[in-house]
């Protein structure tokens, strides 16, 4: 079968995503190219892609379909790149920048005007980064969001959405202006606060004395996991979303100045107000299997008060290559046994993994 051929620059979480799940169809042929010699090697280990390529030029003269998947800034050199090799004719060349604009502006500006270059923008993804991060799943019912220009040729978007239908998420053509304030909006302002959030605690002198992180609970920590981000991916997406996010800081300082008001004035039936709106909308928010906010699949086991339990359990799980996103150890004081809460990315792992803690007798429930 002579096979199209997919070129992944980038193979850190998003670009070893798409690699693994555009292998899973047959027409497809992977090569992959990334700058660490460390992760080319590991992509090719963990068959991630087909073939190692050594240098941009080269994967790119024989592709029919490039995917830029690094950071943003990586994404815009490699642009420059593109521009001076000879492409097969009729390649797409796509990215998954989390912004679009100043893509698309790089892309017009450096590529010739045969070029087809059509933006994407996968709405999954972690706080993990990196190769061996990357799962096949991991765009599964997310959706994705595609950039093309006006007047973009129909047949070339549609051969690009059959090649990533592979990944099973959703295809949303936007433009890119009004793609980079909805991210503005559910992405990278939030990833400000959650950073923002961390910063106040650790700023408080309370932190010294009584080691806040160790008493926060379940709320503190969900809403500021994706501060655990890698800081030079959310450096370049942000610097390449300053207009947007400047002009969402006057919105949420609007939004702090209210309620702190209500405060002021011992205002009780603002505040309830304020809270109530903001659950009344919560509330109403579709449920998701996977996608831009992963939910976690929880799961509860009884542990005894005995030395290395916990790493007993978590060896099991991790041999059988489950990750663990998070645990949580609730009420295990000495010579009492506690509950062990551990979190995963999805339901199918969280089975699993009940499955093989039960083979080693195991007391697992789920609450719901
Ligand atoms: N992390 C997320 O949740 C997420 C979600 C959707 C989209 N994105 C976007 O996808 C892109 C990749 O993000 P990621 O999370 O996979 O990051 P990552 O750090 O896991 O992977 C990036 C990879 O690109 C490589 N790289 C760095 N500079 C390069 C260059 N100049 N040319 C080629 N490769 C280079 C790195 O070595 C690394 O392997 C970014 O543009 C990001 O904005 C990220
Ligand atoms: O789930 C996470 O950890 C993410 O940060 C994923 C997330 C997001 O903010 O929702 C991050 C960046 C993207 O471009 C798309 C998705």
């Amino acid at each position: 079968m002579n096979k199209s051929k997919v070129f992944v620059i980038g193979l850190g979480l998003i670009g070893g995503s798409l690699a693994k799940a555009l292998k899973g169809n047959e027409t497809l042929y992977i090569t992959g190219f990334d700058p660490k010699k460390e992760t080319m090697e590991a992509a090719l280990d963990l068959g991630v892609i087909d073939r190692a390529e050594p240098d941009i030029p080269t994967g790119a003269s024989e592709a029919d379909l490039i995917i830029l998947s690094a950071p943003i800034s990586g994404i815009l050199d490699t642009l420059d790149v593109l521009a001076k090799v000879t492409l097969k004719p009729g390649v797409i060349i796509t990215d998954t920048g989390s912004t679009k604009r100043v893509i698309r502006d790089k892309a017009n500006q450096v590529l010739g005007s045969e070029a087809c270059y059509i933006g994407g923008h996968p709405m999954a993804g972690s706080h993990k980064s990196g190769v061996f991060a990357s799962k096949a799943d991991l765009f599964e019912n997310a959706f994705y969001f595609i950039t093309p220009e006006d007047g973009e040729d129909k047949a070339k978007i549609r051969q690009l959405e059959e090649w990533l239908s592979a990944t099973r998420a959703k295809m949303m053509t936007i433009d890119p202006e009004t793609h980079d304030q909805v991210v503005g909006i559910i992405s990278h302002f939030p990833h400000i606060v959650a950073s923002a959030l961390v910063h106040q605690l650790n700023r408080n002198p309370a932190n010294k004395e009584l080691d806040l992180p160790r008493l926060a609970a379940g709320g503190f920590r969900d809403i500021t996991r994706i501060a655990s981000s890698d800081p030079y991916l959310w450096q370049d997406i942000t610097m390449h979303n300053h207009d947007v996010l400047l002009k969402l800081f006057d919105d949420w300082e609007q939004v702090l100045h209210t309620i702190k008001q209500q405060l002021v004035q011992h205002d009780s039936t603002s505040v309830y107000s304020f809270f109530e709106k903001a659950k009344n909308i919560r509330d109403q928010f579709p449920v998701k299997k996977t996608g831009i906010l992963p939910p976690s699949f929880d799961l509860y086991l009884d542990i005894p008060d005995e030395p290395c339990e916990i790493s007993k359990v978590t060896g099991i799980i991790g041999k059988a290559n489950i990750s663990i996103i998070n645990i949580n150890v609730i009420e295990l004081r000495e010579s009492v046994s506690g509950v062990l809460r551990l979190f995963f990315q999805s339901e199918s792992a969280r089975d699993q993994a009940m499955r093989l803690l039960k083979d080693h007798h195991y007391n697992t429930y789920l609450i719901d």
